[in-house]
């Protein structure tokens, strides 16, 4: 933000204090707006599509908090199944009911997960299915794609997308080269190259894992091809299949891409949604290779918070409004006007542009042809995304803060606030372009 702008005067007065006491002044860097030099907003409340900051601004809210909001800020099923679950004790360390309805709930809607545990987040997840598909083959190798994120799980941290990417440090300092040399990063969308490394080190890895629509360096939907290949060969060297669904479960269908593009992986790790806005995560998939974790299992897993009451209920209370209310076509319509609203403002003001979407996932990447791989989405004018971004929060609309993440719609949005969205982006489109 312009550094004397009154509208932001309360925000840069948190953020100052924030520095003071946390490193950069936030507790995740994706959200610390480095890169569209500036510093972030502070959020005094949400409801609906709308953010609310603490100089009494509105935004239009395309972030979600990074996904878990499709229904929308303050979902008041949501806020009522908090409410009543918090009054009756915080956590307990002990089994809950309300932790096999989540389970039940899970299983019911993603296709292939047949068994499932419950962690807190979406890198718990990773990390311990990681581990367990290692215990489960006795092999150590993992393949992972550039430009995918699966959290800050050390053996995932390299060539990572999301902030990783936008921050330049795709490979992180503190990620032992031990650690890094069982990862083997390949290019997305290029079955090619899978089909080489398993030639090659088949027997010794032990799954692929992989984002089954790319949200972590903006938006790529596979081609039919890659995926086939997802499909066959780990399979056929013993592999596992491990789909990341954290950002895509429960948005891009009720079972998530797996249901959407027929995809049948052995684990699926989950995140976001699943805990309606609260610290939930997940990994599950065949009873067989499930039966491996701890107690039932050798492979070790555990977590003081896991299942909470509070996370269980919010994430409950989610999954069972996506079941009764059905947003989903609505999801899609909306998600397509966006996406096109978008193309033509990029169209309008000349610039390089593609715009990739899938239900409810959008991003606009400067770049003039499509984007399939990292090697792509590297290539997108950064500096003119940094300026389109502070264009649109000056016409009250809030878009991730890099070019590599994906929009986010909730069911929430109205057609006003896409009227508004649209006509914002070619106001913002032409101002950016006119200040290069
Ligand atoms: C695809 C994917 N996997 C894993 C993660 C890690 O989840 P979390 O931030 O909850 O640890 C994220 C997001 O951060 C994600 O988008
Ligand atoms: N792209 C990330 C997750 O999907 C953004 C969230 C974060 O890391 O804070």
């Amino acid at each position: 933000m312009p550094s004397t702008d009154p509208r932001y005067a309360n925000s840069r007065v948190a953020f100052a204090t924030a520095k003071r006491l946390m490193p950069g002044g936030v507790n995740s860097p994706a959200r610390a707006f480095g890169a569209v030099g500036g510093e972030p907003l502070f959020i005094d409340h949400a409801e609906g599509a709308y953010l609310y900051d603490v100089d009494g601004n509105r935004y239009i809210d395309y972030i979600g908090s990074w996904g878990p909001m499709i229904l929308g800020h303050a979902y008041p099923a949501v806020v009522q199944g908090v409410q009543q679950a918090v009054a009756r004790g915080a956590s307990f360390g002990a089994p809950t009911e309300a932790e096999s309805e989540l389970a039940q709930l899970i299983i019911e809607m993603v296709p292939s997960i047949e068994r499932v545990r419950l962690v807190s987040s979406g890198t718990e997840a990773a990390m311990s299915a990681i581990r367990l598909a290692r215990g489960y083959t006795g092999r150590d190798r993992i393949i992972k794609f550039a430009g995918n994120y699966h959290g800050h799980v050390d053996s995932l941290l390299v060539a990572a997308g999301s902030s990783a990417a936008t921050l330049g440090q795709p490979n992180s300092p503190g990620v032992t080269a031990g650690t890094a040399a069982d990862t083997l990063v390949l290019p997305y969308n290029d079955p090619a190259a899978l089909a080489q490394a398993f030639a090659k080190y088949g027997n010794e890895i032990a799954a692929v894992a992989f984002e089954p629509v790319c949200g972590n360096m903006g938006v790529i939907v596979p081609s039919a091809e890659f995926l086939a290949a997802l499909q066959t060969i780990p399979r056929t060297h013993g592999a596992l299949l491990l789909c990341d669904e954290v950002m895509t479960g429960f948005r891009l269908a009720p079972g998530g891409a797996q249901e959407r593009l027929g995809i049948e992986p052995d684990l699926t790790t989950l995140g976001k949604i699943v805990g309606g806005g609260l610290p939930v995560g997940a990994y599950g998939g065949k009873s067989e290779v499930m039966a491996h974790v701890l107690p039932e299992g050798p492979v070790f897993q555990a977590g003081t918070l896991s299942g909470n009451p509070l996370a269980t209920a919010a994430g409950a209370a989610t999954l069972r409004a996506l079941r009764e209310t059905n947003p989903y076509p609505r999801l899609e319509a909306i998600g397509q006007r966006f996406a096109e609203g978008l193309a033509a403002a990029a169209q309008a003001a000349g610039v390089p542009h593609v715009v990739q979407s899938i239900g409810s996932m959008v991003t606009l990447f400067f770049h003039k042809g499509p984007v399939r791989s990292w090697d792509d989405a590297a290539q997108c004018d950064t500096a003119l995304f940094g300026r389109f971004f502070w264009a649109m929060l000056d016409r009250g609309v809030y878009l991730p803060c890099s070019q590599y993440e994906a929009c986010f719609l909730s069911a929430a949005h109205s057609d006003a606030d896409l009227d508004h969205t649209i006509s914002a982006a070619h106001e913002a489109l032409a101002e950016a372009v006119a200040a290069g």
